[in-house]
């Protein structure tokens, strides 16, 4: 798949502004998360998109961060640049989802709530406001927002990915990393990686003062 040059800077330019922003959250602690935006056509069968190079400081800009792969996780052209080692978490998500962003990011909430609810497979999430960021408008609304296990070869998890998606869903715990959350683009991945990480806090300090 060959992307005319502006829509691959187009694209590195989107993830950029995240990177930074997130960053400056403390959202990448020890070169840990990745940040991906779709380019050009899709088909589940089809597509490519920008991800964050491994093993980066994401915290620091510099001019090899991101890269160009296929729905196979392979780069596009040549390079001397690796793709993020959760690469194939991405490609199952845009597979299955057809979405436009995916965001990646290990923080204590995420990782202290995803390892407390592992039993239950999925963490609750009842009756606070901002589930309305998933475009769930019901009065006391529920969730639950589903929980892989870590194992330490990606391909592992990358295949119980699609069993885990849930409808109206954006977002899947891995127990003791981190959330992946996506959206039709950038801007709707960050709304709902903002509103799961608001709501493991939530639960996290609900339950500290309520046990
Ligand atoms: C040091 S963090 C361990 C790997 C990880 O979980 C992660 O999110 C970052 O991996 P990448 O290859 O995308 O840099
Ligand atoms: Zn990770």
């Amino acid at each position: 798949m060959n992307l005319p040059l502006e829509q691959r800077m187009a694209a590195f330019a989107e993830l950029r502004a995240v990177k930074t922003d997130f960053a400056a959250r403390g959202w990448f602690p020890g070169t840990s998360g990745n940040l991906s935006v779709r380019v050009g056509e899709y088909s589940p069968e089809r597509f490519a998109f920008a991800v964050t190079a491994s093993g980066k400081d994401k915290a620091a800009n510099t001019p090899e961060d991101f890269l160009i792969v296929d729905q196979e996780g392979l780069p596009t052209e040549p390079t001397r640049l690796k793709p993020s080692a959760e690469t194939l978490i991405h490609c199952e998500i845009y597979k299955h989802t057809g979405c436009g962003a995916i965001f990646h990011v290990h923080t204590i909430y995420n990782n202290i709530i995803s390892e407390y609810d592992a039993s239950l497979g999925a963490v609750p999430i009842e009756g606070v406001e901002l589930i309305k960021a998933f475009n769930i408008w019901e009065e006391n609304a529920s969730i639950e927002v589903p929980i892989l296990p870590n194992y330490a070869k990606i391909p592992r998890i990358a295949e119980l990915v699609a069993g885990a998606i849930r409808p109206g869903i954006p977002g899947i715990l891995l127990r003791n990393h981190g959330i992946y959350a996506w959206g039709a683009n950038a801007f709707e991945a960050k709304r709902h990686l903002e509103a799961f990480e608001f709501l493991f806090e939530h639960r996290y300090k609900y339950l500290l003062l309520t046990k």
